[in-house]
């Protein structure tokens, strides 16, 4: 069977479809330990679904999984299957495509933004040269036209001046400005899905909660369909559609994010959204109040802006 329009064929509005995935690092002992066990999950066109769980449960691992980036490392996929709606709707089993082919997939039809941008940008390239490239690889543009594709892009992520800034290297931006730069560079190719591996963990508050509008204004400006990686349920409640819970390589919970805050089933769940201040815990504290901290609420959408 080819990797391209893999059968069953996935709903018209599916985007991802997970089934049964199942990675495993090679040991020293004989054994392979198994870090993620039978993980199924969807994403629709449009919709965002957070993927959360303590650090080592298995999100990073099922994240570059979909982009075929573990094998690299030694993971295995021992069992299970991804299917991906790429940009001209044609479906694709990801496990069954040729390591060597995934250049063609990652950065075109589903892309990823890491934590820290300083490490993903090339010291040497200015800015623009580094977006142009990859619209020059995955989209067969001239020069001329990826670099008007990338100023619109570094636009629709709010860079200010965004014609002098193509122009700059990565050391001149801030650390927030860097992330919109690889916002911009994950977006320009136009991917069907946007992976955020706890793409806001190293900023300041104030930065987070930009980057995080950011998110949620392009999702509604250009239907972006988002994986986001994150073990902070406060980022949750920010930005996802439908929550899954990871522990110890298991999917032990998955809704959408009003039932997994208002009912959460599971016990880890439950602990997960216990650590997450609420603005009622601060009423003894000295925290001012225009620092509001989390509170969740289905009137969350009321006042987002840019
Ligand atoms: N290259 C690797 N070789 C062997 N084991 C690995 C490798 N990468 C990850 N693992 C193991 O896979 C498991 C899941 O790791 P993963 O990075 O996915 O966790 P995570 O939930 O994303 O945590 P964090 O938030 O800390 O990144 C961990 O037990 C980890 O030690």
């Amino acid at each position: 069977m080819s990797h391209v329009d893999a059968e069953p064929a996935m709903p018209a509005e599916r985007v991802l479809q997970v089934d049964n995935l199942r990675i495993a690092f090679a040991a020293q002992s004989k054994t392979p330990i198994e870090v993620v066990r039978g993980v199924s999950f969807h994403i629709d066109r449009g919709e965002t679904l957070a993927l959360v769980g303590e650090s080592g449960s298995g999100k990073s691992v099922t994240a570059m999984t979909l982009m075929r980036l573990t094998e690299h490392d030694g993971a295995t996929i021992t069992d299970g299957s991804i299917r991906l709606r790429g940009r001209e709707g044609r479906v694709m089993e990801i496990t069954r495509i040729p390591l060597d082919k995934m250049i063609d997939v990652r950065g075109a039809d589903v892309s990823i933004v890491f934590q820290d941008p300083m490490s993903s940008l090339n010291p040497v390239f200015t800015v623009g040269e580094q977006i142009c490239e990859a619209i020059v690889q995955h989209q067969g543009k001239s020069m001329r036209e990826a670099e008007q594709i990338a100023l619109k892009t570094l636009q629709l992520v709010r860079v200010p001046d965004a014609a002098r800034r193509m122009k700059q290297y990565p050391h001149e931006f801030s650390g927030g400005m860097r992330q919109r730069v690889m916002i911009a560079m994950a977006l320009s190719c136009k991917p069907s899905l946007l992976i955020l591996d706890e793409p806001t963990t190293a900023l300041d508050v104030t930065i987070q909660a930009q980057i995080l509008d950011l998110v949620r204004s392009l999702q509604e400006e250009i239907g972006m369909s988002a994986l986001f990686i994150t073990h902070d349920m406060g980022v949750v409640a920010e930005v996802a559609d439908r929550v899954c819970v990871m522990y110890n390589g298991v999917l032990v919970e998955q809704g959408d994010v009003f039932s997994i805050f208002e009912a959460p089933r599971h016990e880890y769940t439950k602990a997960l959204i216990a650590a997450v201040p609420q603005l009622g815990s601060m009423a003894e504290t000295d925290m001012p109040a225009k620092f509001p901290l989390v509170e969740f609420s289905r009137d969350r959408n009321a006042g987002a802006g840019a």
